[in-house]
């Protein structure tokens, strides 16, 4: 016969982490805090000290634990981010250090990082610039997945410097080739003056809600404003940033950036008016909703009379 282990109930010392679970994913939900439940399986993984997946595995909570979880439930129930309370972030294929200062990497913004990395491969010793680089999430991930390219990321919060300098030293000692991190704002009109007509990949995360959109509490009280809000139409980063992209980039290199779910036509509209772009394409984020707009460089050089085309990737 099978005996099957006994756990002692909460409040005897022990809690088994799905007691533990159940009970922080009720306080979750009832804050409207969520997904509940692998928010609260992701916090108590990090208390004990294990991955989620080997959540069910796990030790029973001590009365510490216990404790320790209680108190991030509880920020977390008021609308703390998640990432703030563990300290990392995960982007693509890495952990990122996040916290008070820097604006917590999303999940969309992968999809751009990914495409960056597809288009220098095939290029050889790519240079790839990430304006408004944050905690370094698209950088260090290019860095990473492309180990030929030069990488350069600039970013001008002091704040958001300290973070992207912390991961930048972090990726460079597990064995990533390092990345070259400036000090700059990107709306400045001799921004990188040495990288003129040499750039082979631009991408750029900037900040892009409109100033007068309300956003969602975790955004307002702990994502700096000038990580999120990019004046009066959302704009007021992204048009300095393509009209510089076009003296930066060579002939034929490429730049992404994203966008605002509402400036699926005001962005691509904004490289078509240029003049210097071609190959304009909208891109959709895995919810389908409009999130990054690219361009390619024209191949000779030269301006062309404003165009109204471009086109959207449905693949
Ligand atoms: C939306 S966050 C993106 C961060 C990171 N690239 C990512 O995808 O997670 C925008 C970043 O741009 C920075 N930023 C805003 N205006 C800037 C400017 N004019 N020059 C340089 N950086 C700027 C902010 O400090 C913030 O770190």
């Amino acid at each position: 016969m099978t005996t099957l282990p006994q756990h002692p109930p909460e409040g005897t010392g022990r809690t088994r982490p799905s007691a533990a679970v159940a009970r922080a994913a009720r306080t979750l939900a009832a804050a409207g805090v969520g997904p509940a439940r692998v928010e609260a399986e992701l916090l108590a993984a990090y208390v004990l000290g294990v991955p989620r997946g080997r959540l069910a595995l796990a030790d029973d909570l001590n009365d510490a634990q216990l404790a320790r979880l209680d108190e991030l439930i509880g920020r977390r129930a008021g609308r703390e981010p998640l990432q703030h309370l563990t300290g990392r972030a995960g982007f693509r294929h890495l952990e990122l250090a996040v916290g008070p200062g820097v604006f917590v990497p999303r999940p969309e913004t992968e999809l751009l990082a990914g495409w960056g990395v597809e288009q220098g491969r095939g290029r050889p010793g790519p240079l790839v610039v990430d304006l408004c680089s944050g905690t370094g999430a698209i950088a260090l991930a290019v860095a990473q997945e492309l180990p030929g390219a030069r990488v350069i990321a600039v970013e001008r919060s002091p704040a958001a410097l300290a973070w992207l300098r912390r991961n930048a030293a972090e990726r460079a000692a597990a064995g990533d080739r390092p990345i070259e991190v400036v000090e700059a704002d990107v709306t400045a009109p001799d921004l990188l003056a040495d990288l003129v007509g040499r750039v082979d990949v631009l991408l750029c995360n900037p900040p892009y809600v409109p100033v007068e959109v309300v956003v969602p509490p975790e955004v307002a009280a702990h994502d700096p404003a000038e990580a999120v809000f990019g004046g009066a139409d959302g704009l007021a980063v992204i048009r300095p940033v393509i009209s510089r992209a076009a003296a930066l980039l060579r002939p034929g290199g490429v730049i992404g950036v994203e966008h605002d779910e509402t400036h699926d036509v005001a962005v691509p509209a904004l490289f078509a008016s240029d003049g210097r772009f071609e190959a304009v394409t909208e891109h959709p984020d895995l919810t389908g909703r409009p999130r990054y707009a690219t361009a390619s460089r024209r191949a000779d050089g030269q301006h062309t009379a404003p165009g109204p085309a471009w086109q959207t990737d449905s693949s």
